[in-house]
């Protein structure tokens, strides 16, 4: 197995504005994401938030260190969520292991020192999405499934944004230090996610898109809300949203997507609405 990251600055609006397509993909896409037999992160500046993936094979995974963090371990002094959007399989936390089916998601406290991911199939692996923000506290590890989640319906048809946010993190389901983290979502025949949008400057976010059919893209819309980029997504990429952006997308088909939030509140409902005659 191999353990791959690359790092990615805190980008400022002002720059942002002045990149072209291929500045704009290189500073807020990931495009790689999930490789079978490794781990891969993408290690941000903003929040210090991580990105990245694990998809074993025929072997379990172990989570390694990575150098940015400067620990002797990944989960030192940092949380992690796994959600995993591939087969069904299991991850070992200092040897207890938890199953952990499509689409649900294991907290990871911090302290925790031996990680492993497993598939329970070589035909149909596992793909764990990872998160993992900076932590204080050690909170216990714990499994969320899809019926644990608070779910709250949003959108219309007409407005092609009927959708479902599936809170994994809710009051009642784990407690984080930092991490926030669902999945939406929508209604057969709606596209549009978090339109009309908003913008939080306290949490960064990063969303991963999957569900995709190959041909298909999501329409991305970052930037500030009077100063709007596109990014092209497919399936099983993901963007990161610094906490200046807007985060708003539409698809030519269907999709689900997993957010994931970390910075100084955990409070969801904290953010600033962006009025549709403010996007430019
Ligand atoms: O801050 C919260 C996040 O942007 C998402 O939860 C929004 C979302 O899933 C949606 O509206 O479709
Ligand atoms: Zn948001």
């Amino acid at each position: 197995m191999s353990t791959d990251f690359d790092i990615r600055f805190a980008i400022d609006p002002v720059s942002a504005s002045t990149m072209n397509t291929e500045e704009l993909r290189e500073n807020f896409l990931i495009d790689d994401l999930f490789s079978l037999g490794n781990v891969n992160w993408t290690y941000t500046h903003y929040d210090r938030m991580a990105v990245g993936s694990a998809m074993p094979g025929g072997s379990a995974l172990q989570l390694e260190v990575i150098k940015p963090t400067g620990t002797a371990n990944f989960l030192d002094r940092r949380e992690m969520i796994a959600a995993n959007i591939g087969g069904a399989g299991s991850i070992t936390v200092d040897g207890v292991e938890h199953a952990v089916g499509t689409k649900d998601m294991l907290y990871v406290g911090m302290g925790n020192k031996d990680v492993r991911f497993a598939s329970n199939s070589a035909d149909a692996p596992a793909k764990f999405y990872l998160v993992s923000a900076p932590a204080h506290v050690s909170h216990p590890t714990k499994l969320i499934r899809q019926g644990d989640a608070k779910r709250i319906d949003l959108g219309s048809k007409e407005a092609a944004n009927e959708r479902s946010i599936f809170q994994f993190v809710n009051a009642d389901s784990v407690k984080t230090c930092q991490l926030v983290v669902g999945l939406t979502s929508f209604a057969p025949g709606s596209v549009w996610n978090t339109m009309p949008a908003h913008v939080h400057d306290r949490r960064m976010e990063a969303y991963l898109y999957f569900e995709l059919d190959p041909d298909a893209v999501v329409v991305h819309l970052m930037g500030e809300p009077d100063e709007t980029r596109h990014l092209m997504v497919r399936n099983e990429q993901a963007i990161i949203s610094p906490p200046w952006s807007i985060h708003s997308g539409a698809g030519t088909g269907s999709y689900t997507f997993i957010w994931a939030m970390a910075g100084d509140n955990i409070d969801y409902t904290d953010v600033e609405k962006v009025g549709m005659d403010e996007l430019l």
